[in-house]
C-alpha cells in the first residue's frame, strides 16, 4: 500500500459489479470487451453521469445479459489503483431476484457455474480473495494495486455493515 495516499484518492472511472445467486449457482460473464476483456467476472460496467451505483448495475445486468435484477443487495467496494495511473472505484452488488432468461450480447457470454467451482483461474487475480465474502453475504472495503493483470498489493477490511453509497 506504500506511495498511494488513500486518503485523497480520486478515481478516474466508477463501476459496478453484480452477482445472482440461485441456490448453489451464481451467473457469471464471459466479458468479451473494455477492461478484463475475455476473463469470467460478474456482469457490471462504469456508472454513467447522473446515475447511482444501483442504476448502473441494474442498467448493466440488462445491457451484458439481458435480465431484470432486483433487489440488491450491496456488499463490497474496491478501490483498484493501476500503476499506469488507471483507477476505478467499483461497488459490488448481489442478489437473488432476477427477471428473464440471460443471454449472450455483444458485451458478454452468460456463464452458470456452481459457487464451489467458480473459474477463479479466469478471473482477475483479486477475485478469489473477495467473492467468497459475497457469497457468504460478508460486507468488505477493499484496496488494490495492479500492474496490468498482476496484483502487486492488497487491503481488505471486513466491516459490520455495508460500505456507504459512494459520495465522489
Ligand atoms: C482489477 O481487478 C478487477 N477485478 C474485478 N473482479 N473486476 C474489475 C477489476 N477491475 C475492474 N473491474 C470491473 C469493474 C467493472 O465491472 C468492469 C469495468 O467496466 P467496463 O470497462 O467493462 O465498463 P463498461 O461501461 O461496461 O464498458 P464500456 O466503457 O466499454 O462501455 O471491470
Amino acid at each position: 500500500m506504500a506511495d498511494i495516499d488513500w486518503s485523497r484518492w480520486t478515481p478516474v472511472d466508477r463501476a459496478t459489479l453484480v452477482f445472482v445467486l440461485s441456490g448453489d449457482d451464481i451467473l457469471l460473464i464471459e466479458k468479451k470487451r473494455g477492461l478484463g476483456g475475455g476473463k469470467v467476472n460478474g456482469p457490471g460496467g462504469k456508472v454513467d453521469p447522473g446515475e447511482s451505483v444501483e442504476q448502473c448495475a441494474i442498467r448493466e445486468c440488462k445491457e451484458e445479459l439481458g435480465i431484470d435484477v432486483s433487489e440488491l443487495e450491496q456488499l463490497g467496494e474496491h478501490r483498484f489503483q493501476f500503476v499506469d495511473g488507471y483507477s476505478i472505484h467499483c461497488w459490488v452488488f448481489r442478489t437473488s431476484k432476477w427477471g428473464g432468461e440471460p443471454v449472450e450480447t455483444d458485451e458478454a457470454v452468460p456463464l452458470w457455474r456452481r459457487t464451489d467451482a467458480i473459474p477463479y483461474e479466469r478471473m482477475w487475480e483479486d477475485d478469489h480473495i473477495w467473492l467468497p465474502l459475497i457469497l457468504e453475504g460478508k460486507a468488505f472495503t477493499a484496496d488494490w494495486i495492479f500492474e496490468d493483470d498482476t496484483m502487486l498489493d492488497h487491503r481488505l477490511t471486513l466491516l459490520a455493515q455495508a460500505p456507504g453509497a459512494p459520495t465522489e
